[in-house]
């Protein structure tokens, strides 16, 4: 049983009178790849930067490794959190090099050869050629761009990844690479990752656990095989209908289905 890296208990968020969240609970392992989704303003965005403390909740706990926020320093908390939006987030008098550099170059603040081969590391990673290292982001495409503001998140070599539709700007090709690229990362690394996303293909090619959101409450927590096979509200049911049909069942499973058609005609 692995660890629990993140916690909501109870959480409630509103602003002025309007309810967001109403005792929100919900318990991510170390190590999940956890996609979030659902109708847009049910609080997902909300639910992601209460985590590393850009929202505050208006009750309710959240802990992280077991220790409640209220009680962390908020720029260790940050420090070990990666975050990556949609869009460039990226400073934009710094090149690519001091971009993904900003956190390493903080921590290892004597040794510039080790800040400078960590550039090159996580740069091959993310798929960005090394001629780009001395660019401005406006000299870069919009991929480029989201590749080096995801260097520059995991570069921190944060425990937890937190990413808000990150893959939205860029086209149908580039996200397809990005979301390659991520699962690989996120292999290698076992890092946690919450992620944010309105594509239901995305959310369940990527997650290992998704987390359907519908007016501030969880409709369903499960895999993506538990959702496609056993959708706990008519809104999950809805939300993978499309899915369901287009997905290839593997041949061992559809001949699997065949011989217990014909046992079950059979007996
Ligand atoms: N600072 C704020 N003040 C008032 N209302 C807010 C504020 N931030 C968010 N909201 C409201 O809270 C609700 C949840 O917002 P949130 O951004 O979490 O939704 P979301 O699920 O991420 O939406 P989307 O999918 O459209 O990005 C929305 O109705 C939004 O209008």
């Amino acid at each position: 049983m692995m660890a629990t890296a993140i916690e909501f208990k109870n959480v409630k968020k509103s602003y002025g009178s309007k309810v967001v969240l109403d005792e929100f609970c919900l318990s991510v392992s170390q190590g999940e790849f956890v996609t979030i989704i659902g109708s847009s303003g049910c609080g997902k965005t909300t639910v992601l930067k209460m985590v590393n403390g850009l929202i505050q909740p208006s009750g309710g706990d959240i802990l992280i490794n077991g220790q409640s926020i209220r009680q962390m320093d908020m720029i260790a908390l940050r420090r070990n959190i990666g975050y990556a939006i949609q869009g460039s987030v990226l400073f934009p008098h710094m090149t690519v090099e001091q971009n993904i550099s900003y956190v390493p170059s903080l921590l290892n603040k004597k040794d510039k050869q080790k800040t400078k081969s960590a550039v090159s590391k996580w740069m091959r990673i993310v798929g960005l050629d090394e001629e780009l290292r001395g660019r401005y982001p406006y000299e870069l495409s919009g991929g480029q761009q989201q590749r080096v503001g995801i260097a520059r998140a995991l570069a921190a070599s944060p425990d937890i990844l937190l990413m808000d539709e990150p893959f939205g700007a860029v086209d149908e090709i580039t996200r397809g690479q990005l979301q390659d690229e991520l699962h690989q990362i996120y292999h290698k690394t076992g890092i946690t990752v919450l992620f944010v996303t309105h594509d239901i293909s995305e959310a369940l090619k990527l997650g290992t656990k998704i987390l359907v959101m519908d007016q501030g409450k969880i409709q369903q927590y499960g895999t993506p095989q538990e959702l496609l096979q056993h959708p706990a509200t008519p809104f999950v049911d809805h939300l993978v209908e499309k899915e369901r049909r287009y997905c290839r069942m593997p041949e061992e499973q559809l001949i699997h289905c065949q011989y217990s058609g014909v046992n079950d005609s059979s007996t």
